[in-house]
């Protein structure tokens, strides 16, 4: 794969935590995404998936090697570098909706678009609620949304600042059967609207299917 036209290159990338017994979460991972492509990454629990995904993301750091995402070298960048950088470059879906409960549908979508001083944060959001099916919702608070409208919200705010990238940690574990199989459908469609890469963790072989490529993880490393 031509590495200039990936939007994730990992090489070589480790993660060894905790201080007298260390423990290796990550033993050496090359990766190439390329630009529209949609992954899904397997592996038993603990296997290291949760933990790949947060380095890739910039959550969290990488103890060796080199992370480069949508053109940034995660390595060459401070703290404070990193956190603006990944602002409306790096989407991210969870499991857990993380929807601030305080704010509205629209101000949990526009809100981080604002604070990385994106001028039309506020249109931008209406239109993405409104693309996934919540133009009835805008002014709705999380406590008054169904666990499958909050996660169209949390997809429509990973995909309102037009990012190169949205990583989804298996985004229907907390929805039942139908309603998962429709967040899937939305998440696939919004990420071909939009040309960003996708990278999905899931447990689900059939989900995984649904992707261009499947990588498997097992006890922090790639098959
Ligand atoms: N902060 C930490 N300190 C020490 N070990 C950790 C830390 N975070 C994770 N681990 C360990 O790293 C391994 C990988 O964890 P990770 O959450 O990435 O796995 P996973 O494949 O996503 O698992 P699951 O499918 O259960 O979510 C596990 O053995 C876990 O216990």
């Amino acid at each position: 794969m031509n590495s200039s036209s990936a939007v994730i290159v990992a090489r070589d990338v480790r993660l060894t935590l905790g201080g007298v017994e260390p423990v290796e979460i990550l033993r050496g991972i090359d990766l190439d995404v390329s630009a529209g492509e949609s992954v899904a990454l397997l592996g038993a629990s603990g296997s290291g998936k949760s933990s790949l995904m947060a380095v890739l993301s910039g959550l969290e750091r990488a103890t060796g090697g080199q992370v480069t995402v949508a053109g940034l070298d995660f390595g060459a960048l401070d703290e404070d570098a990193l956190a603006v950088a990944r602002r409306g470059r790096i989407g991210i879906v969870l499991q857990a909706f993380h929807l601030l409960p305080t704010m509205t549908a629209r101000e949990n979508v526009a809100v981080p678009m604002e604070l990385a001083g994106m001028a039309d944060a506020a249109a931008r959001a209406i239109a993405e609620l409104e693309a996934v099916g919540l133009a009835h919702r805008l002014d709705h608070y999380p406590t008054q949304l169904s666990g499958g409208e909050q996660q169209r919200v949390a997809i429509a705010r990973a995909l309102a600042p037009r990012p190169a990238i949205v990583f989804a940690d298996e985004p229907t574990g907390n929805l039942d059967g139908a309603t998962g199989a429709r967040i899937i459908d939305l998440l696939f469609d919004r990420q071909r609207a939009s040309g960003a890469s996708l990278v999905i963790i899931t447990h689900d072989p059939g989900l995984a299917g649904r992707c261009d490529r499947t990588l498997e993880l097992a006890d922090g490393r790639l098959l």
